[in-house]
Formats: C-alpha cells, sequence, structure tokens
C-alpha cells in the first residue's frame, strides 16, 4: 500500500498574502490538486497567520465536503487554546501537533514526548473526545513513542527534514533513511501509525516509501508548489503520487 498524498497549501497561501488580492486561490488550487488524485489537504495557521489564514479553513472544509468527500483535511499546529478552537469549528479528519514556537520560520523538530506529556496528554484526549484522529509530530528518535501512545495518539508524522536537506549527498541521505526506518519501526511496535512530512520532493519519495513500505500518509508543500510553479498544479500531483507509488 502506498503512501497518501496531502497537499500543504501553506506556500500557496503565502504567495497569496503578498498582496491584498484573492490570488493565487488556496482553495482554488486545493481543488486541482483532489481533482488531480491528491488524497488530502493540509495547512499549518499560525497565530500571525502569515501562510494559510484562519478565514481559509471553512473554505477547504466545505471544498472537501462539497466535491471530494473522500479526501481529507489535515490541521496542522501548536496546540494553544486557539488552534484547538479553529480545529473544532472546522471538523479536519486529522489534527497533527507541531511544537512550533511563533517565531519559529518553519516547523524544524519533533515533540520530546516525556518532558511535554502532562501537557499533551489531555489535549490529545480531548481531540480524540472530539472525534479527529490525533498525529503527534516526532523526531526520528524512538524516543518516548511509548508516551505518545499512552496519550491516545493514533499516528506520529515523522520529521524529514534532515532527510530533505541531504538532497547532493547521497552518503548522508542513506544515514537519514536509516534513523527514519528504524524510528517508524519503533512506532509501529508500540502501535502507532506513521506518517511523514517536511521538505519531501519528487526525487527524495521514492527512497522513503521504499523504507517505509507501510507509511500511511506524506504531507508535502514548499516542494510541490516549487514544482508547482514549473509544470502546474496537475501535473505536479500526479508526478508526487508517482513517486509515492502510485
Ligand atoms: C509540520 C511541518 O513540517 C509542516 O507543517 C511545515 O511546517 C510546513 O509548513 P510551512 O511551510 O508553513 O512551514
Ligand atoms: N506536515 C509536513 C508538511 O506539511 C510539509 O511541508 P513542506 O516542508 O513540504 O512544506
Amino acid at each position: 500500500m502506498s503512501a497518501k498524498l496531502s497537499v500543504n497549501l501553506n506556500a500557496i497561501a503565502m504567495l497569496r498574502n503578498r498582496r491584498d488580492l484573492p490570488w493565487p486561490s488556496v482553495s482554488g488550487l486545493g481543488r486541482i490538486a483532489l481533482a488531480a488524485g491528491a488524497h488530502g489537504l493540509t495547512v499549518h495557521p499560525r497565530p500571525d497567520q502569515r501562510h494559510t489564514r484562519y478565514s481559509d479553513l471553512p473554505e477547504l472544509r466545505a471544498l472537501i465536503d462539497d466535491e471530494f468527500p473522500q479526501a481529507e483535511f489535515n490541521i496542522e499546529g501548536y496546540p494553544a487554546e486557539e488552534f484547538l478552537d479553529l480545529v473544532e469549528k472546522n471538523q479536519p479528519e486529522q489534527v497533527t501537533l507541531v511544537p512550533d514556537d511563533p517565531a519559529q520560520a518553519t516547523s524544524d523538530h519533533g515533540w520530546d514526548f516525556a518532558a511535554n506529556a502532562a501537557f499533551l496528554a489531555p489535549i490529545v484526549k480531548r481531540l480524540k473526545k472530539g472525534g479527529f484522529r490525533v498525529s503527534l509530530f516526532a523526531n526520528p528518535d524512538p524516543v518516548g513513542f511509548d508516551v505518545a501512545r499512552d496519550m491516545g495518539a493514533d499516528r506520529i508524522e515523522l520529521y524529514t527534514g534532515p532527510y530533505g536537506s541531504c538532497h547532493a549527498d547521497s552518503e548522508k541521505a542513506r544515514k537519514e533513511l536509516e534513523r527514519l526506518g528504524k524510528a517508524a519501526d519503533a512506532a509501529f511496535a508500540v502501535g502507532l501509525d506513521v506518517n511523514a512530512g517536511h521538505d519531501l520532493v519528487v526525487s527524495n519519495l521514492p527512497a522513503l516509501a521504499k523504507c517505509i513500505p507501510q507509511l500511511a500518509e506524506v504531507s508535502i508543500g514548499h516542494g510541490l508548489t516549487a514544482d508547482a510553479l514549473e509544470y502546474g498544479m496537475a501535473e505536479t500531483v500526479r508526478r508526487f503520487l508517482k513517486a509515492c507509488g502510485w
């Protein structure tokens, strides 16, 4: 089974936000991505709304409900009360909790599960009670996966940034893949499913898919948006799906 592809729309939103104009259209490009076969849409709203705006979320929820009911909506972010409120209002199929500081340019590490267990456990419980699948952003390091499972998380999302940054060094990439593979095995061993994301591109996806054949989902934004500028969104989605093994 190949990993499902969720298209992260943050980079499109960031382009849109350069002007006080509605293009490029976040929901319009989401529609093209889903029509081309993407399995879902991801957004990562941050408190300053420099990427996805809070007002984008109901539009994306409606797009999926009205036109692509088989697709999934994944909302990622730091679980402050404002974020949890957004999640509850927009009813995604999946919530991915990320230990982002608002000042961070982008996500660059996963949770320290043991250190954050007391903070995360009631949040995971609340989200599960709300009916959401919960995924926790994780370093490719098996420490604390049992803690994540005991909190009630369904999945971890392996942070693939270090793997993505090895594009020019195949030996480093091989070592990063080995770490990712071992971390995925440890997650499966405690009963968690595994997603992955950050800086994935057409050229590094096949090796990741081969290394973790049971990978449930990849969420991809920056590299996919870069390709969409060159090939168009529909063709880009088809290329990424092929790289995932579809
Ligand atoms: C959790 C993660 O790795 C992504 O959500 C990443 O943060 C992409 O969002 P940005 O491109 O807006 O940083
Ligand atoms: N959840 C990870 C994600 O959405 C990846 O985003 P990007 O690094 O591909 O922009």
